[in-house]
């Protein structure tokens, strides 16, 4: 027993005094990657924030991603940051909406924290007194659609990519929040006609009826058109700016306040609904054979 004792000793002193050797640290490093970051966050000159999303290969949206977005929000907005640039590093996919995965045969508890996530991350975009610019360098299907709807400013790189809300096509129906942001920038009409045939329009038919706002040849311009959106609210006095964006924006913000726990049950029951776990199932079967 004393000899156990004896060696455990020992070998303490050396593990300690080890802890603090370039070689200890080196090991300890490489047995404990850091986990890779889901979103980055560049700041340029002028204080404006890029924010890209970068969970290959198309940017769904698992709870990771959506936390990582609302951290970097919250931190934007703490350092007077003077506009948010939302972006994608793939060079096809804005994003592919939620994670299919996050809903396929879920945990319950997982799958409370993943639609909490998104409800807290959106309002967070939705709402932020920044100005914010969704620079759309691809497809962005339902969830990536939100996105950018989130946004106050949608630039386009076309013409061979797709945006809408294309839940119908998959048989479900588009949270009521998704549907306000839809209305925001299309009005009630159009709106009612994209979700109701869950229609993925063209770069130049989401520019037709005002789904974006400019269309652009590639991600370089599409940036620099963000930035220049921005700019212009360097004449703006803040305050001014803010209630007006916040007072404008108040059916969506009202509207999540409100009905956070009910749209959390909504979702909830609807998601473990044999017939939904089924269609999911096919789903991703699907996307893997069309390959
Ligand atoms: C469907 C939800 C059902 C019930 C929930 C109930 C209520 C939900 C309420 C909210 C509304 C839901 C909003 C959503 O956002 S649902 C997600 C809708 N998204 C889509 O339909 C897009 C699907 N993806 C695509 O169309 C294409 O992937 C895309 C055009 C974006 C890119 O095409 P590309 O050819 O470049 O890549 P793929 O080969 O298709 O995909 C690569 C890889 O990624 C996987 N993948 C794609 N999309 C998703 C996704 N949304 N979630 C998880 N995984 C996804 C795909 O399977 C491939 O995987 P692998 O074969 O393993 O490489």
């Amino acid at each position: 027993m004393a000899v156990v004792c004896r060696n455990l000793r020992a070998f303490a002193q050396k593990t300690s005094s080890l802890r603090c050797t370039p070689n200890f640290l080196r090991l300890y490093s490489q047995s404990k990657p850091a986990p890779p970051k889901l979103v980055t966050v560049d700041v340029d000159k002028a204080g404006v924030a890029t924010v890209t999303l970068d969970r290959p290969p198309v940017n769904s949206l698992n709870t990771g991603l959506l936390e990582e977005l609302g951290v970097a929000i919250k931190d934007l907005e703490a350092n007077k940051t003077r506009g948010i640039i939302l972006t994608s590093s793939s060079n096809s996919v804005f994003s592919a909406g939620l994670d299919i995965l996050e809903m396929y045969e879920p945990k319950k508890q997982n799958l409370s924290l993943f639609w909490t996530t998104l409800q807290n991350t959106w309002l967070s975009l939705y709402r932020t007194s920044i100005p914010t610019v969704a620079a759309i360098n691809g497809h962005a299907p339902a969830g990536g659609c939100l996105l950018a709807l989130s946004c106050e400013y949608r630039v386009m790189v076309g013409p061979k990519f797709t945006i809408g809300l294309n839940e119908t096509q998959l048989g479900i129906v588009a949270p009521q929040w998704f549907m306000i942001c839809m209305k925001d920038a299309v009005g009630r009409r159009q709106a009612e006609m994209a979700l109701t045939a869950g229609k993925m329009f063209s770069t130049q038919e989401a520019l037709n009826i005002g789904l974006i706002d400019k269309m652009v040849s590639n991600k370089e311009e599409a940036i620099a058109e963000a930035q220049k959106f921005i700019a212009q609210f360097a004449k703006i006095p803040p305050l001014a700016r803010r209630m007006t964006k916040e007072s404008i924006r108040q059916e969506g913000i009202k509207y999540m306040e409100e009905n956070a726990i009910d749209d959390l049950k909504a979702f909830m029951d609807l998601v473990v609904q044999p017939n939904i776990q089924k269609g999911l199932g096919m789903y991703l079967e699907a996307m893997k054979k069309s390959k």
